[in-house]
């Protein structure tokens, strides 16, 4: 097996969250958006100024992504949300147990809004994956889940991966491109126990699965096969979670989290950090509803 080539990521904004989470890539005005997950709150990063400007949505706001007609979809605590630049509309509660929240997410090629759940406690078992389509119907798609994370489809739609961390891998579903129903799931990437736990991913145009080392403090990129193949660096403990962005979706962004640091800590967790990996990814799938 080849040595796996090294990048760093280099801190593009100041520490302003407190658990950064869920990027994407917003063409329609050329910002990354992610979102400081407790806080409720919606960040929005122009790369060419720098600028940082944040919006509050709801209580909890878990992930988004944008829509085909404008404005952004959301998970919030409990279930969903539509929101245009100036209005949120809650979509009835997905579930009313207040011990649990909605986590990581992403569309699929079709334009459905997947996401999951964890207990606050990272309880096991107590967590499912939601599918929202664009009519506003919500399904269940898997149960018995501990702590939902990433989720990411090829660039052909035809293989979805998936992390439930408390797994400590990288699953894959064969996907059925008329119902965008997933099957068949089996493991494809390991992630030993000492490198960290897998969290937020996505994927490169070679297919390369990007996946953040939640207390691993780096990115790992695995080939379809499973192989390690690049590790970005980063110089905090807890990344979430990685994205494409910028106008050529060349650039990975990567959110972080303060949770766990010590008091006072003053290192740049909670910052958001970029690479310039050897290859590109693409546009992140919008939400059709
Ligand atoms: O994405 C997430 O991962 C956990 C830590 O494993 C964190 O609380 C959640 O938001």
């Amino acid at each position: 097996m080849r040595a796996p080539g090294r990048l760093a990521a280099a801190q593009v904004t100041p520490v302003v969250a407190d658990h950064g989470e869920g990027p994407v890539w917003c063409p329609d005005d050329g910002r990354l958006r992610w979102v400081d997950l407790l806080a409720g709150d919606v960040l929005a990063l122009d790369p060419v100024t720098g600028a940082v400007t944040r919006r509050h949505v709801a209580g909890v706001v878990a992930a988004i992504r944008p829509r085909t007609g404008g404005g952004l979809v959301a998970a919030v605590e409990r279930g969903f949300a539509l929101l245009t630049d100036d209005t949120v509309t809650l979509l009835p509660e997905v579930w009313s147990d207040p011990t649990v929240r909605m986590n990581d997410g992403a569309c699929d090629p079709w334009g459905r809004f997947h996401c999951g759940s964890m207990a606050y406690d990272a309880a096991p078992g107590r967590a499912a994956l939601y599918r929202l389509d664009p009519d506003g119907t919500v399904t269940t798609v898997l149960t018995g889940v501990t702590v939902s994370n990433g989720l990411a489809w090829t660039p052909d739609g035809g293989t979805a991966y998936y992390v439930d961390s408390a797994l400590g891998r990288v699953d894959a579903f064969d996907v059925d491109r008329a119902s965008g129903e997933l099957t068949g799931r089996r493991p494809v990437v390991a992630v030993p126990p000492e490198q960290g736990v897998p969290d937020g991913i996505c994927v490169d145009v070679a297919g390369g699965i990007w996946v953040a080392l939640w207390d691993g403090g780096a990115v790992h990129r695995y080939t379809p096969d499973g192989e390690l193949s690049v590790v970005v660096d980063l110089p905090v403990r807890r990344p979430t979670a990685c994205a494409f962005g910028g106008p050529d979706h060349a650039d990975l962004y990567v959110t972080t989290s303060r949770q766990g640091s010590p008091p006072g800590d003053r290192s740049p967790a909670g910052a958001l950090f970029r690479a310039r990996p050897p290859v590109p990814g693409f546009a992140a799938h919008p939400f059709a509803g």
